[in-house]
């Protein structure tokens, strides 16, 4: 039996373009931390960027399934490595990219009850998914099934005050519709459906394990306030889809024991629990441990803006979501879907694939970019509806290029930022004295992108020292989960307080302001 002293907790992050785990004390101080990047460490799955784009259709986006388990493999073995001590681990908790879906083939629950421990998982599950390549977030197939839904309740604003959001490409219900139509034979062939987070935790505890409360509101099934699946939208979707899915759950519950597959194979304590592993963007308001007049900006794959809400609104462009720390209580969220993907295909064009020479070329041009606007949507945004690159001048005529490297490079930071503030006021984001923004992600360590941030918002932008809040947020859920108690039962250590990286320029709403006036404007051109 590990003593209190001893105990640490397992947090993984399996997100868009990698798998993450850390290894956490009782104060949740990062004792060790691997990572898996699909691309680079798994190139036989020939992803880009995580995610495979179908040649034959540009808005169908999927990941291998098999690639996450054989991730999850390789991120065991490098854990090992570090000279983890596996018995020491009290609880095991995850979060994922949000909406992603895994169909599980006929049988696969009892295969994952009776794996071999001396083989890895990534053989022995093979044949376990009916459908082999998961739709992820980034997928947008799924316009006719998002009107079914919108349908079946009486339009966008009824499915809205439901679900917490009007119907969403990237949302699992319209997605599980589609492969029901596309893909009878495979549906029928389907014994669960997982998310992605809910998957996670499947593996560790050799059953399917079910989804948790804030992940479920992604789906457009579940009815927030209830908590419960809208039995009218399950119908649209697919037959016998509550079996399917079974009921959900609190984020943070202890599911159970490890799988003893994992106790022979890693050494884990038979005491081990599993706890609920949840979105990565729910995960991450657990680990920035956001307060009231804090906005968290998390700049990962997709950028997304959350809040933590008390009362529940209907919101048509963005989502309220179930709060993971509090049953009672929501959280605000909006994404959009061209974030550091697309700062890095500017990077690579622009800076030498460097991020120095990106920040020096963006800190050479003035706050305003001399009126240049730049929107560059390689895939389908969400937030607005638009793809392709969209450059315009200070007389609002379109320009099929700028001048130079660096007018692009601002163009393309202040035009995402424009857009993420346009959309946060219009979902009533108020900034006012006391608004803080909080940044996490991959991007929140470059401090000129944060500089624009916090002009274009006109508040102080602050980070943490770890910069992934969904993985720590995961360890604080397994610690959570495994004491029994809410969230706030632990102090967050000196890593995870927020530091003050930079402060808005005086003059900066004078500039920002009208510009976020005229890109309402382009997108009714653009949008159109
Ligand atoms: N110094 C940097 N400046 C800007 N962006 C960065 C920097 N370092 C990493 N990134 C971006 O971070 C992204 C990955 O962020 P991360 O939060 O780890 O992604 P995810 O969790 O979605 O897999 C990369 O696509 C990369 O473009
Ligand atoms: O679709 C959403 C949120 O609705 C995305 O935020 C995904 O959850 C992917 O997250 P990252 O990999 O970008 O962190």
């Amino acid at each position: 039996m590990t003593t209190e002293s001893e105990v640490t907790f397992l947090g993984l992050d399996l997100s868009t373009q990698q798998l993450k785990g850390a290894v956490v004390n009782e104060k949740l101080e990062i004792i060790c931390e691997e990572t898996v990047i699909f691309d680079t460490h798994l190139p036989e799955f020939r992803t880009n960027g995580g995610v495979i784009i179908s040649k034959t259709n540009p808005h169908e986006i999927t990941a291998p399934t098999i690639m996450w388990v054989k991730a999850l493999d390789l991120l065991m073995d490098k854990l090992i490595v570090a000279s983890v001590d596996f018995s020491k681990i009290a609880a095991v908790s995850g979060t994922a990219q949000q909406h992603g879906s895994v169909y599980w083939q006929n049988g696969a629950e009892k295969t994952l009850g009776n794996l071999d421990p001396s083989n890895f998982l990534h053989t022995q599950l093979a044949t376990s998914f009916s459908i082999p390549n998961s739709p992820t977030w980034m997928d947008s197939t799924t316009k006719i099934e998002c009107r079914c839904l919108e349908g079946a309740v009486g339009g966008p604003e009824k499915l809205a005050s439901i679900t917490g959001s009007r119907a969403y490409e990237r949302f699992t219900g319209s997605q599980i519709a589609r492969i029901n139509t596309h893909r009878p034979d495979a549906f029928k062939n389907t014994e669960r459906i997982s998310l992605v987070s809910s998957f996670l935790a499947s593996l560790f505890l050799g059953k399917i394990a079910p989804i948790d409360y804030s992940d479920a509101s992604g789906m457009n099934l579940m009815d927030i306030k209830n908590k419960k699946w809208d039995q009218k939208l399950l119908d649209v979707c697919g037959p016998n889809l509550a079996e399917k899915l079974k009921v959900p759950v609190p984020s943070c519950t202890c599911l159970g024991n490890i799988s003893p597959y994992f106790l022979e194979r890693y050494g884990f304590n038979k005491d081990c629990k599993v706890v609920a592993c949840s979105g990565d963007n729910p995960s991450s308001l657990i680990g920035m441990g956001l307060e009231k007049d804090w906005l968290a900006v998390s700049l990962g794959t997709s950028d997304t803006l959350f809040l933590w809400l008390s009362d529940p609104k209907t919101v048509l462009n963005g989502h309220i979501l179930c709060n993971p720390l509090d049953p009672e209580a929501y959280m605000a969220m909006l994404c959009f879907k061209n974030g550091s993907l697309t700062r890095e295909r500017i990077r690579n064009k622009h800076a030498d694939k460097s991020w120095d020479k990106f920040d020096e070329l963006l800190e050479s041009t003035p706050r305003g970019n001399f009126g240049y606007i730049g929107l560059y949507f390689d895939v389908e945004e969400i937030l607005p509806v638009a793809i392709g690159e969209h450059r315009y001048n200070k007389e609002g005529k379109k320009l099929s290029k700028f001048s130079s490297s660096e007018i692009e490079i601002r163009a393309a930071i202040e035009g995402q930022f424009l857009t993420r503030r346009l959309f946060a006021e219009d979902i009533g984001f108020q900034i006012g004295e006391g608004t803080k923004i909080l940044a996490t992600g991959g991007a929140s360590k470059n401090k000129a992108i944060l500089q624009v941030l916090s002009d274009i918002f006109g508040c102080p932008v602050y980070i943490q020292d770890v910069v992934n809040s969904a993985m720590i947020g995961a360890a604080c859920q397994a610690k959570i989960g495994y004491s029994g108690k809410s969230g706030d039962v632990f102090s967050y250590p000196n890593e995870l307080r927020p530091k003050l990286v930079c402060e808005p320029y005086k003059n900066s709403q004078d500039i920002y302001v009208p510009m976020v006036k005229r890109i309402r404007e382009i997108f009714k051109t653009i949008n159109s």
